[in-house]
């Protein structure tokens, strides 16, 4: 993670201040200009078919757009001319229309497939980029805000769509057209060209100049518009508390200013761009009124014909739109390079915690045993706190551990350690005998079964909400875990049983119903480690008691690590280990504790109430 943070996205809270840094980097790569968009040209070349049939396309188009003026030029001498025969007029004319017909069909075939790519391209990289980020453990998101990452996925795909889509194509044909054209010209009346050749320099040189400040300008313009994004679905998703703290006009002035800082950036990217435009039209155009004049007194003089004359006119005409619109279509060249190269950060990105290269396989059929051995841990976003500091812990298997503590005391880190989210930076933790760190993070977690606090339900079914713990079971099985889990009676009751959509998550159930699914949904993953961290949010007396039986269904036949904060379950426990300042302070059984007058009589006569049975 270290290596590569200097490139990673940064978090949405200081994006703002950050422009100038965003600046920096866009300076250090602007030698690599268009580079980031190999990756795109790789998500490409995955599709020949479509490439070859855009490509031919691409050729048939432009030539035939170049050789029209050519056909005005016969149309004009041959067709036009005083005593042509009827045929001959017919053939011209025929000749013109085949031309249009054959730009026509040539153009759909192109649109068709440039298009298609662009949206299939833009589908591939979405996919890649998200499987990715789901490999990542939670430190990445610490780092890197998912409301910021989400917004990237949608405005950065969108110009990459847009370069695959359109502007690759524009850029292509215009290129060929000018090219194509440039030889016609010189063909045509070599003296003129001779001047436009020389002219060309003129016009391409600023187009390079503007190009490299239009480049610094996107790159912020996408971050601002990235922290709109963010900034949106934070206060839209928080609207119940901002509107709870009479937030409205604070929420509304900030998000005024992310606008306005915004609006900024993108005005000083479109001044650049219009500029841009118009000092290379300018050039472009200028150059050619001083060509046609000279080719008027050619023509005057009886030097070239009137059918040359217009086709140079035509062909001049389609190089200086060719130019043009070159010098735009770099413009979102440029921009679909920067999204290419924010998202090849999310693509490349690998993650801190994988699987060694031979895992070892963990112990079959599983024992249940976890320890923890002088285990010292700092979250990597506050190293100067430790979270955990020499902490012995060795769990029997089968046998019910309550974790006891202040806020703050390191409990909910050991469930993160055990997990493998993070690695700890001294010490070892052994999943039945096997250091976390020689085996397979997915073999570790499919040993766990996790019950949070809140309950997390997805926006789906309530079969797919239980079905999570484990995908194959079974309509009988679920009901069974549903039953067990005391969550049977609720899920019976939905309008449409296990297929009712429960809403973003789970809004149209109970905080104790919303429990009680998870429960059984950590029944149905049969895992032979439970992780509980018992809600502290008050249940009432009813919903209370039906968790309870719940977890004791749940707890049965397994080794249970629960963050304990109600009395029945540290008076089951087989220990109690008390924690503080991310150490083990006390450890022993409820009553012993109780009588010795430690931290832990002290913490259960304030939070065990004795009511909450
Ligand atoms: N993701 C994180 N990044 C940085 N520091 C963290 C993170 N999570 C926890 N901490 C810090 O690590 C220490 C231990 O936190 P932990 O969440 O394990 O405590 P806890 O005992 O579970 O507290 P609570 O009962 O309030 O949930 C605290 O100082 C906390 O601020």
């Amino acid at each position: 993670m270290s290596a590569s943070s200097a490139n990673s996205p940064r978090p949405a809270q200081d994006a703002s201040q950050s422009a100038g840094a965003a600046d920096a980097t866009e300076q250090a790569k602007q030698g690599k200009s268009l580079g980031p968009l190999r990756m795109v040209w790789r998500a490409a070349v995955q599709y020949p078919g479509r490439l070859a049939a855009a490509g031919a396309a691409l050729i048939v188009t432009s030539a035939t757009t170049a050789s029209v003026p050519w056909g005005f030029r016969q149309v004009v001498d041959k067709g036009f001319a005083r005593g042509s025969d009827p045929a001959t007029i017919n053939f011209y004319f025929e000749l013109l229309i085949g031309m249009v017909i054959l730009l026509a069909i040539g153009t759909a075939v192109r649109f068709y497939n440039v298009s298609w790519l662009g949206e299939r391209v833009v589908a591939d990289i979405r996919l890649a980029v998200q499987r990715n980020l789901l490999r990542q453990p939670p430190a990445f998101f610490e780092e890197n805000s998912p409301k910021e990452i989400s917004s990237r996925m949608t405005s950065d795909t969108s110009l990459i769509e847009q370069v695959v889509g359109t502007t690759v194509s524009v850029a292509l044909r215009n290129l060929i057209t000018a090219i194509v054209g440039v030889v016609i010209l010189f063909f045509l009346a070599p003296k003129l060209t001779a001047m436009l050749v020389i002219a060309i320099p003129v016009v391409v040189g600023p187009i390079v100049w503007f190009g490299r400040r239009l480049r610094r300008e996107s790159r912020s313009s996408q971050d601002r518009i990235a922290d709109i994004g963010a900034m949106v679905s934070e206060v839209l998703g928080a609207a119940k508390v901002v509107q709870a703290f009479n937030q409205e006009t604070r929420e509304a002035e900030r998000f005024a200013g992310a606008v306005e800082r915004s609006f900024e950036t993108a005005r000083r990217r479109i001044t650049i761009r219009s500029t841009m435009t118009s000092v290379v039209m300018g050039l472009v155009f200028g150059a050619l009124v001083l060509l046609m004049w000279r080719g008027a007194n050619g023509v005057a003089s009886g030097e070239i014909s009137g059918g040359i004359i217009a086709q140079f006119v035509l062909t001049g005409a389609l190089v200086a739109g060719a130019f043009g619109s070159l010098s735009e279509v770099y413009g979102d060249l440029v921009r679909g390079a920067g999204a290419a190269s924010r998202l090849s950060e999310l693509l490349s990105e690998r993650p801190a915690i994988a699987a060694p290269a031979k895992p070892t396989a963990l112990p079959s059929p599983a024992r249940g045993a976890l320890s923890f051995e002088s285990v010292t841990f700092r979250y990597p976003t506050r190293p100067e706190v430790p979270a955990l500091v020499g902490f012995d812990l060795k769990i029997e298997p089968g046998e019910t551990v309550a974790i006891v503590g202040p806020s703050g005391a390191g409990k909910s880190t050991i469930f993160q350690l055990a997990e493998r989210f993070y690695d700890p930076q001294g010490g070892i933790i052994k999943l039945d005998g096997v250091p976390l760190t020689h085996a397979d993070p997915a073999a570790i977690r499919e040993r766990m079964a996790l019950v949070p606090q809140e309950g997390v339900l997805f926006a789906a079914s309530a079969r797919d909400n239980l079905r999570y713990g484990n995908w194959d079971a079974s309509d009988e099985a679920i009901w069974a875990a549903a039953r067990a889990a005391n969550a049977e009676s609720f899920l019976r009751e939905l309008p449409e049983g296990l297929d009712t959509f429960l809403g973003e998550n789970g809004a149209r159930l109970s905080g104790g119903q919303r429990q009680r699914i998870a429960i059984a949904r950590a029944i149905l993953r049969d895992a032979p480690i439970l992780l509980l961290d018992e809600a502290t949010s008050a249940l009432d007396a009813e919903s209370e008691a039906l968790v309870q039986e719940a977890l004791e269904h749940l707890m049965q036949g397994r080794t249970t690590l629960v963050i304990a904060h109600r009395l029945a379950t540290v008076r089951q426990a087989d220990r109690i280990v008390v924690m503080e300042g991310g150490r083990i302070v006390e450890v022993g059984r409820h009553e012993d504790l109780s009588r010795a007058g430690g931290l832990y009589a002290r913490l259960a006569s304030l939070q065990f109430d004795e009511s909450r049975l």
